[in-house]
């Protein structure tokens, strides 16, 4: 498991390109046969990269309880996923067996145990992305289908930003503790996600980019509004921004991103949009 501490703005502000990437960018979250956990004390969000074989990989051998001071990693937390890869995903837990196809979400509540992943296809591993956020109350589980997400279309090709969020952790398709997520994929031709930029302190933010072609990136911008910095962001690559932070990216080409968000409250669009004229 790999710990992030919390950035003060103030000292953020004077960190070279190493150590920007070393506080806010996860290069290697997806490895092989294992469960990959990034803990960070923004917000105390887990970040997991889950990458089973047909051989069932159980949540709880790669947790460290005595890091989180519980019995099984669900104890006090909730947890979502998106399958990122083209194998299908077997998502056991006590009580129930999910089926995880292309860009299908489940939601974890508190308190389930014996989680296990396994890819269904014998010749592929599987690639499943996971937030988890400390929860105080056990919402049900819930499979959230590619087409049942909430999808909202938003920029335009004249601006470089024609783009699709699909919401699938959000208060209108299913009730969650504080943790909210999505995909969003860029129109071919179109490069530029959040732009105006804006921040939610009320809220942490990651980004998860996928759909990176090879040779291609995205310079992921991050900072305070009047103190803009950049990370440039390869395939399958995280980004932290503590709520202080904007989130905003342009790449060499069309790419796509999840985006998970926890913190005071779920209000998706109580942005502060930064006007174009203010930021620096
Ligand atoms: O607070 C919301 C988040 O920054 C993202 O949902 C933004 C996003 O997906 C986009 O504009 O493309
Ligand atoms: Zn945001």
């Amino acid at each position: 498991m790999f710990t992030n501490y919390n950035s003060n703005p103030k000292d953020a502000k004077h960190y070279d390109t190493t150590r920007l990437r070393s506080e806010f960018l996860s290069e290697e979250l997806f490895n092989k046969e294992k469960i990959t956990l990034l803990y960070s004390h923004i917000d105390r969000v887990v970040a997991l990269g889950i990458c089973p074989n047909t051989t069932p990989l159980a949540l709880n051998s790669f947790i460290d309880n005595d890091v989180f001071g519980t019995q099984h990693f669900l104890e006090r937390r909730e947890m979502g996923m998106v399958n990122l890869g083209k194998s299908n995903i077997e998502v056991k837990t006590s009580s129930h067996t999910y089926i995880l196809e292309h860009l299908d979400a489940l939601y974890l509540g508190m308190g389930e145990t014996n989680v296990t992943f396994r890819s269904l296809d014998e010749e592929h591993e599987a690639t499943l992305y996971s937030l988890s956020a400390p929860a105080h109350c056990s919402y049900p589980s819930k499979r959230i289908a590619r087409d049942e997400a909430r999808v909202v279309e938003l920029g335009s090709n004249e601006s470089a930003n024609q783009r699709v969020i699909n919401q699938y952790l959000h208060p209108d398709v299913l009730p969650t503790c504080q943790l909210c997520m999505g995909v969003t994929h860029l129109c071919p031709g179109s490069v530029w996600n959040t732009m105006p930029a804006h921040t939610h302190e009320r809220r942490m933010e990651a980004y998860l980019y996928f759909n990176i072609k090879p040779d291609n990136v995205v310079f992921h911008f991050m900072g305070e509004p009047q103190e803009t910095r950049h990370i440039v962001v390869r395939n399958k690559q995280l980004v932290l921004s503590p709520s202080w932070s904007i989130h905003s990216g342009c790449g060499t080409s069309n790419y796509s991103f999840i985006w998970g968000m926890l913190g005071e409250n779920q209000t998706f669009d109580d942005m502060d949009f930064i006007e174009m004229s203010a930021i620096r």
